[in-house]
């Protein structure tokens, strides 16, 4: 399957190269975006750091990724960024208090869960994530963060799976991506 450039500019290409394609993962019918090539090459990686840093909304306080992968690229923009970072996790792994919501993945279901007191009402964050596919892992994550009365100020991804229409779940919400499948 191809990949086609949304916001990556120069560095499209460079980004696109690393990603792999496994058929039938993690279950039959699945094409699966393996990114753990261009998080081990030094250029791909800062690559697409650099790329999710040209799209941040302006009033970003604080940078949330989704567990597992959103960990990686979340984290390492907030650093880039100079702004706080915030895991949101599945369940079970925050100890508690949390606040938690249940969401249908393109593979399974899930709980994500924000502990408590990490982000305070009215700050501005933005969601990160590896993949955009059915869009109920950000859906989730954006209820959490306003759950607790902050603001989803934006969502970043690296790739965006165009056919499963995530961004339909998040109509009205300001969402960028590096790459996207191709319609
Ligand atoms: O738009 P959606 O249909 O919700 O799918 C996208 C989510 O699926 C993957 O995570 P997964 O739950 O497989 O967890 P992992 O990062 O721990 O592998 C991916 O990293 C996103 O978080
Ligand atoms: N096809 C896919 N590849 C990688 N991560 C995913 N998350 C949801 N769908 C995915």
């Amino acid at each position: 399957m191809s990949l086609v450039a949304a916001s990556a500019g120069p560095h499209a290409d460079l980004i696109s190269s690393h990603i792999r394609d496994v058929p039938d993962f993690p279950e039959p019918g699945i094409l699966f975006k393996d990114i753990t090539g261009l998080l081990v090459d030094p250029e791909g990686f800062r690559a697409v750091i650099d790329a999710l840093a040209h799209a941040v909304p302006a009033d970003v306080d604080l940078v949330a990724g989704m567990e597992a992968r959103g960990f990686i690229l979340g984290a390492a923009l907030a650093a880039h960024l100079g702004k706080g970072f915030v895991p949101i996790r599945k369940a079970g792994k925050l100890p508690p208090p949390t606040h938690a919501v249940t969401y249908d993945l393109e593979y399974g279901q899930a709980c994500l869960e924000l502990r408590e007191g990490t982000v305070r009402p009215g700050v501005g964050v933005l969601l990160v994530d590896d993949v955009l596919a059915t869009g109920g892992t950000a859906a989730a994550a954006a209820q959490l963060v306003e759950a607790v009365g902050a603001r989803v100020v934006g969502l970043a991804f690296l790739l965006e799976l165009t056919a499963l229409d995530g961004r339909s779940r998040l109509a009205g919400r300001e969402v960028s991506s590096i790459l996207a499948t191709a319609p």
